[in-house]
């Protein structure tokens, strides 16, 4: 019949899948149905593993709780948190696609200041395959987006852009505060849309936060690991901080671009301030170490892929982190725990990206 096409493939259905760590349940994906459902989930059950986590109809997923955990990696499950967030990480090393999109279960659709609902993964796609500007600020943001474009005075030497190894999308309502900042302003809502996307500038650290978040899997996978935190670990909620320390001294090094701005979620559920607190504490005091440590972290010509720049950083985080606790020599051995578990299960993506002899960024 004229007129008719088959409905579009959903963009990159079948090289995405979206990791959802979780304790409580997934009643959430009702509303995110309308967007997610092509794609294929990998749940992460936390917590007792005799819970049984309903998954609701119609969704394509597979889930592993720490009975699954233990059983594939063995003693390597070691390296795997439990009872915190950072559980997520598991679901990035059994994927075998190139892209993860990794969300809570307390994030639900926002939508836009025109009332539109706002369609996450849509966005984080059109932020990952588009190229980033890590190497000169582009006034003007995004100059990839449509109707957007570099301005004047922009090198044009660097109009190519680096590829993008990380979308790191934001949050309405519960913003993602620290334990102090929630007790002091227990009612503060996000409510501001800020319609930008921006590459992160070389050099600079940012908080990473694990809750809407997308990387290229094969660029950056083996970086993404949410390290050691919730029970038996003197430190819980800087699993994704942690991760993303790691990730961006490794993308600089890499030649790689981060962005962070849309899309937005809505955060609906803030956790207990006083908990956190108590997880958070170490890390409050910790990170005035551990961020100057990252900020003077060099990696060598030697380190061209991944793996090797990861294996680098933990002997440096041993060297150099380990005298502020001995949590740090242990979190450096599970940094070494998690990249051979990685190659263990992705043996055929070893021979990851490696930097060509002349050091530009790879094209991936
Ligand atoms: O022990 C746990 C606790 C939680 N989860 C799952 O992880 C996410 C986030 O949990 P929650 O929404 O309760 O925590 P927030 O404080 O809002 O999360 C922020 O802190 C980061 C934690 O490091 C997190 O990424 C941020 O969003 C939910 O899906 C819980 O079900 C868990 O698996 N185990
Ligand atoms: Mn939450």
């Amino acid at each position: 019949m004229a007129g008719h096409s088959a409905p579009a493939t959903p963009i990159l259905k079948d090289e995405l899948d979206i990791v959802i760590p979780t304790i409580r349940n997934l009643d959430f994906l009702e509303m995110w149905r309308p967007y997610l459902q092509p794609y294929h989930l990998i749940i992460v059950q936390d917590g007792d593993p005799s819970k049984v986590i309903d998954v609701p109809e119609g969704f394509d997923y597979e889930l592993y709780n720490r009975n699954d955990i233990n059983r594939i990696l063995g003693p390597k499950a070691s390296c795997i948190s439990f009872k915190d967030s950072a559980c997520r990480c598991f679901g990035y090393m059994v994927s075998k696609k190139k892209y993860i999109f990794t969300i809570d279960d307390d994030c639900f659709v926002a939508k836009d200041p025109s009332g539109k609902e706002i369609n996450a993964l849509e966005q984080h796609i059109k932020n990952i395959l588009s190229p980033s500007t890590p190497f000169f600020f582009n006034t003007l943001y995004d100059p990839y987006r449509a109707g957007a474009d570099f301005v004047r005075g922009y090198p044009f030497s660097l109009r190519e852009g680096a590829p993008t190894a990380v979308s790191h999308g934001l949050w309405l309502n519960i913003p993602d505060y620290d334990a102090p900042t929630q007790l002091v302003k227990p009612l503060e809502r996000n409510t501001r849309y800020v319609d930008a996307v921006l590459t992160i500038p070389k050099g600079t650290l940012f908080p990473m936060c694990g809750m809407n978040l997308t990387f290229n899997r094969d660029l950056i996978g083996p970086a993404m690991y949410f390290g050691l935190m919730g029970d038996g670990q003197p430190i819980g909620r800087y699993d994704d901080m942690w991760a993303g320390w790691c990730t961006k001294v490794i993308c600089d090094h890499m030649g790689w671009g981060i962005k962070t701005g849309l899309p937005y979620i809505w955060h609906s559920k803030a956790s207990n301030p006083f908990v956190n607190l108590k997880k958070e504490y170490n890390g409050i005091y910790w990170q005035e170490e551990i961020i100057p440590f990252f900020q003077s972290a060099t990696l060598s010509k030697e380190c061209n892929t991944v793996q090797k720049c990861y294996i680098e950083l933990s002997k440096q985080v041993k060297a150099k982190l380990g005298k502020v606790d001995p949590y740090f020599t242990k979190l450096a051995d599970a940094m070494v725990t998690w990249i051979e578990a990685w190659d263990e299960l992705n043996p055929s993506e070893n021979a990851a990206t490696e930097l060509p002899p002349n050091g530009a960024a790879p094209k991936k």
